[in-house]
């Protein structure tokens, strides 16, 4: 069974790569929503796959680097596409959570993008 956990962070950035005229080579900000997917069986004496405090936990660190920074200075992220920081977060995030299956990551109420660790 899949089970997820949601969370929010605040962040600027612009995307250097596309044209001039496009609106998002210029710098502004989102309101950014992460869900976090993991995968494993239901265990019986728990009724559950994993406590989704596991997975906030896990994901702690990692959403201390996003969080109110602007995501163009970070290392790996000079070209902050939601695509690109789907698979920055898999990379850190999948040692620590082994059952990690799926990254969803949302810049606005409309765009976001599905990322299950296939390159
Ligand atoms: N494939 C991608 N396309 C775009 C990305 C991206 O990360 N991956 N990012 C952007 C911009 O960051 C932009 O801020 C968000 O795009 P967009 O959906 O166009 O934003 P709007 O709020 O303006 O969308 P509307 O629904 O058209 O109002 C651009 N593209
Ligand atoms: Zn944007």
């Amino acid at each position: 069974m899949e089970i997820f956990k949601d969370f929010t962070f605040e962040a600027a950035h612009f995307l250097p790569n596309v044209p001039e005229a496009h609106k998002c080579r210029r710098l502004h900000g989102h309101s950014y929503r992460v869900r976090i997917t993991v995968k494993g069986p239901v265990l019986d004496d728990m009724g559950w796959v994993m406590d989704f405090g596991e997975i906030k936990i896990a994901f702690k660190p990692i959403l201390d680097q996003l969080d109110h920074w602007y995501l163009n200075e970070i290392d790996g992220l000079e070209n902050p596409t939601s695509e690109v920081l789907a698979r920055w977060i898999w990379t850190r995030l999948k040692p620590s959570l082994p059952q990690l299956v799926r990254i969803d990551v949302s810049e606005t109420c409309t765009s976001g993008c599905s990322f299950a660790g296939e390159h």
